[in-house]
């Protein structure tokens, strides 16, 4: 297998569904697959937070997450936990600034696709000569669903990022909607990432499609 091409990268970032156990209002099966049905391009799992899953539980809890993904050829990214990913031979993995070192990971996953987080033009620049698929950018917006998230800096740091030769796949994450997510396209995203905008809709499967529209209307 070789390393996903970043034009395929660039596809699957479009609608980026982040989704665990705690944030579901209701089964997570049923919203994972309304979300696909709603046209998802990639899902993270991101099993966190107070009355998160751990050991077997979670890793069952993976395994039929990433069944559901597989059968709609929805590539499975595992938040964190790398070992996990390679247990279940996850997709890829999704990494942030206080978890395992971007090379140590790349070494550890091989071509397997490579998330991490950026706040700042010195974070991005590590992260793509760490060997990084793609960074996620944010908080946008302000977010509920991470408890130690860093302050919204706008849409305006991935024009930043853009405007000083950042080039890898990005995707804009935190407290984005349908409402806005044109403001993250428009700044210079791939594409967008969410939780709640799906997850704590009342109908996961509405929201998708909204998403997905004003995505594309913004390409
Ligand atoms: C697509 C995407 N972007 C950013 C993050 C945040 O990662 P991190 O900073 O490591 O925070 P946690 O999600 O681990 O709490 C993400 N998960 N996905
Ligand atoms: C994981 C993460 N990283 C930065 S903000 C955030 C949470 C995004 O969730 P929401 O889309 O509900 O704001
Ligand atoms: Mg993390």
């Amino acid at each position: 297998m070789a390393r996903i091409a970043r034009e395929e990268m660039k596809q699957r970032l479009k609608v980026y569904f982040i989704m665990g156990s705690v944030n579901c209002k209701k089964s997570p099966f049923e919203v994972l697959t309304e979300a696909i049905d709603g046209g998802i391009t990639l899902f993270q799992f991101r099993e966190k937070g107070s009355g998160a899953l751990v050991g077997e539980q979670k890793y069952e809890f993976a395994k039929q997450l990433q069944a559901i993904c597989q059968k709609r050829g929805i590539p499975f990214i595992v938040n964190d936990d790398v070992e996990l990913a390679l247990a279940i031979d996850a997709d890829g993995v999704h990494i942030g600034q206080d978890d395992e070192d971007a090379r140590v990971v790349r070494e550890k996953i091989g071509d397997k696709i490579l998330g991490v987080s950026a706040h700042n033009l010195a974070e991005a620049q590590a992260a793509a000569a760490a060997g990084a698929d793609y960074i996620g950018v944010g908080p946008i917006y302000p977010t509920k669903s991470k408890a130690d998230a860093k302050q919204a800096q706008g849409p305006g740091m991935i024009r930043l990022l853009r405007d000083n030769g950042i080039d890898i796949p990005i995707v804009g994450i935190g407290g984005i909607t349908a409402e806005n997510a044109s403001e993250v396209m428009n700044a210079g995203a791939d594409g967008v990432s969410v939780i709640s905008a799906i997850a704590s809709a009342p109908s996961p499967l509405l929201a998708t499609k909204q998403l997905v529209q004003t995505v594309l209307n913004n390409e």
